[in-house]
């Protein structure tokens, strides 16, 4: 058994909305490697944070509960998403709300809540390997990365994405709105002192507004080879 740093392990970081869950999941199918989704990390604390009546700002109690947080990953097989459980109870669809996004992007903001989920984080890198996505996983959580991804869209195309994933979902939303939520989003990632959202200095950047699904995967593929894979 090798040491968990010979595990290789590839990033795809971006802001909300860009496809980084799409692509990483297609990466690690395609590799047959472990995945990490690591927003719904920070989606389901904010889940337990409101179930406990915990503030968002109390970073103490915040703290406390992430390092406790009874969170559990089933992997979809097959490409299907994987199933999120909080303390035994599937919260896949809550988690997935626009609030709850908005919710975790302030909660991830405190360095208390940051520091405890990080190792949770690395215990995600078993061989064979390791696809995740995030906003801060090539920069900080897994820096020697083999592969480090910076996956963008503009805002108008991200916003139009997840108003059709809202609108097949059969959830009503307003585009309007969703650009204003996105941008807000953005500058809160962007801005914040503690691993803010930003390209590793050896990502290499991909920008997806012109690109399908297909194509975003197409143009990665090459970039693997060499990469442990
Ligand atoms: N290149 C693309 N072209 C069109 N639609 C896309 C593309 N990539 C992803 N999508 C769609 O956009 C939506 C958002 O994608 P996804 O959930 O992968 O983004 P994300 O960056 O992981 O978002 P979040 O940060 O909120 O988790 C999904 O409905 C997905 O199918
Ligand atoms: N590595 C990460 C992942 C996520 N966050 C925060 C900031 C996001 O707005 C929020 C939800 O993430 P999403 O599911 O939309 O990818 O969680 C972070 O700070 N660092």
């Amino acid at each position: 058994m090798g040491m968990s740093k010979d595990i290789p392990v590839i990033t795809v970081d971006g802001p909300s909305g860009s496809g980084k869950g799409t692509l990483a999941q297609r990466l690690a199918q395609h590799l047959e490697w472990h995945y990490l989704d690591s927003g719904a990390m920070y989606r389901v604390l904010a889940l337990a944070a409101d179930k406990h009546s915990i503030a968002p700002n109390d970073s103490q109690q915040l703290e406390a509960l992430a390092q406790n947080l009874d969170v559990r990953f089933i992997s979809g097989l097959g490409g299907m998403p994987a199933r999120v459980f909080l303390e035994d109870v599937e919260v896949g669809d809550s988690i997935r709300r626009e609030e709850c996004g908005n919710a975790a992007s302030k909660i991830a903001a405190l360095a208390e809540v940051r520091r405890a989920l990080l190792m949770r984080q690395r215990a995600f890198r078993k061989t064979p390997g390791l696809v995740t996505d995030g906003r801060d996983m090539g920069t900080v959580v897994f820096p020697e990365a083999a592969l480090k991804i910076f996956l963008t869209a503009s805002p108008y195309e991200r916003a139009r994405r997840r108003y059709k994933q809202l609108k097949e979902k059969g959830i009503g939303a307003n585009l309007k709105n969703l650009e204003k939520e996105i941008a807000e989003r953005d500058r809160r990632d962007c801005e914040r002192n503690i691993a803010p959202l930003k390209p590793a200095d050896d990502a290499i950047i991909l920008d997806s507004t012109n690109l399908a699904i297909k194509d975003v995967f197409q143009q990665v593929l090459p970039w693997l080879s060499g990469k442990n894979t």
